[in-house]
């Protein structure tokens, strides 16, 4: 397998404090990648130490199997688009988008052929003669997204480069990101706190906590199949409860938890006794649903209206809080009431039981 990038061992200090500790993992060539982790957690650290901007207290960073260690910032083939554009303001669009190269010697009619395959890349074209002042902040990021894809880069590295960007426009240039990772073929390294954000765009998600990795997964499997309590927790909506692992086999142990309900589940190295928390996601469960597998009545204690879901909390009868998410649908628009009882259902496949 061809890594763009290859982390190994890497960890940094600032003085005493160990931003990153001992990290290793691969980035494939031609591969979406997010880094997500709430703030504070090493994701701009791991990303200015693979541009050259932070050098690593210890572990090696290759990049297309080169250990890149001693080359400066400037020589490596990676390049970063940063949240607030940083163009050059007292240049046009295309003077931006070619200065970059001309600074690597590229020939006058190269460089005009290029700015003009960039421009019409990130679809400015008409934008050319145009000064960044004269732009809105998504244009103004196209336009820096073109200017670091110009010289070819083997790694495009992206730090929050949407994050200065209203809510509608932040969600418009996701697809357009994501097209153009697939247009260009370089690998993209993405820097985000915003889990939708990451969920819409990657190939995969390496999920940070404290300068560590959590978990490195497609969006689904990270959603779908979370290592750990953080990782349930930071991707999308859960709820939680208490559980304890109680007599187990090899393959598989049974749970005791507070929805009373007879659990099974793999047995990923749990032990006898062992306190784990339950992680059931609101969408799994299912109100006045016939069928399902685990059936249980409850009262309606809140409801939030979302236009396309409502978010219901439902107080079962041992006094558990569930948070349930339903879909408006055609077919199902039913809207429950406080204080209502109702049944509800989900099945124990969509459980999950982690350790702490
Ligand atoms: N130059 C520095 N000197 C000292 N500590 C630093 C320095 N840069 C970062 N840190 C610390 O290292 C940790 C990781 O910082 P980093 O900027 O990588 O986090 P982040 O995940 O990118 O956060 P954010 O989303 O807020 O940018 C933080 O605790 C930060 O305070």
């Amino acid at each position: 397998m061809n890594h763009a990038i290859s982390i190994k061992n890497v960890s940094k200090f600032y003085g005493d404090y160990r931003a990153i500790k001992d990290i290793s993992f691969d980035i494939q060539d031609n591969e979406f990648f997010t880094l997500l982790g709430p703030s504070g957690c090493g994701k701009t650290t791991l990303l200015r130490m693979i541009a050259g901007f932070e050098i690593p207290s210890g572990g090696v960073i290759k990049l297309h199997g080169t250990d890149i260690q001693s080359l400066p910032a400037h020589q490596r083939r990676v390049n970063t688009v940063f949240q607030n554009y940083a163009l050059f303001p007292h240049m046009t669009l295309a003077q931006n988008i070619g200065f970059g190269l001309q600074m690597l010697n590229w020939s006058k009619e190269k460089i005009a052929a290029r700015v003009d395959e960039m421009l019409e890349l990130v679809h400015m074209r008409p934008f050319a003669s145009r000064m960044p002042s004269a732009l809105s902040g998504g244009q103004q990021q196209r336009i820096a997204l073109a200017r670091a894809l110009a010289p070819k880069p083997e790694v495009l590295l992206l730090d929050e480069p949407l994050s200065a960007l209203d809510l509608k426009l932040r969600q418009s240039m996701r697809d357009e990101l994501q097209q153009l990772q697939r247009d260009t073929g370089i690998t993209f390294i993405f820097v985000t706190h915003d889990q939708e954000e990451a969920l819409a765009m990657s190939d995969r998600i390496c999920v940070l906590a404290e300068g560590t990795v959590q978990q490195i997964s497609s969006p689904n499997e990270i959603y779908e199949n979370p290592n750990n309590k953080f990782v349930a927790d930071f991707i999308g909506e859960t709820n939680f409860m208490p559980v304890t692992i109680n007599s187990h086999d090899n393959a598989t142990v049974s749970v005791t938890n507070p929805l009373g309900i007879e659990l099974n589940v793999p047995n990923k190295g749990f032990s006898q006794g062992q306190e784990a928390t339950m992680s059931l996601r609101p969408e799994k469960i299912s109100i006045n649903t016939p069928g399902l597998e685990v059936n249980l009545q409850g009262k309606i204690v809140h409801r939030t209206y979302m236009g396309g879901y409502t978010h219901y909390k439902v107080r079962t009868e041992n006094a558990t809080e569930l948070r349930i998410s339903k879909r408006n649908t055609i077919s199902n628009d039913t809207e429950y009431n406080l204080g209502q009882q109702v049944d509800i259902g989900f099945s124990k496949a969509s459980v999950r039981v982690l350790s702490q």
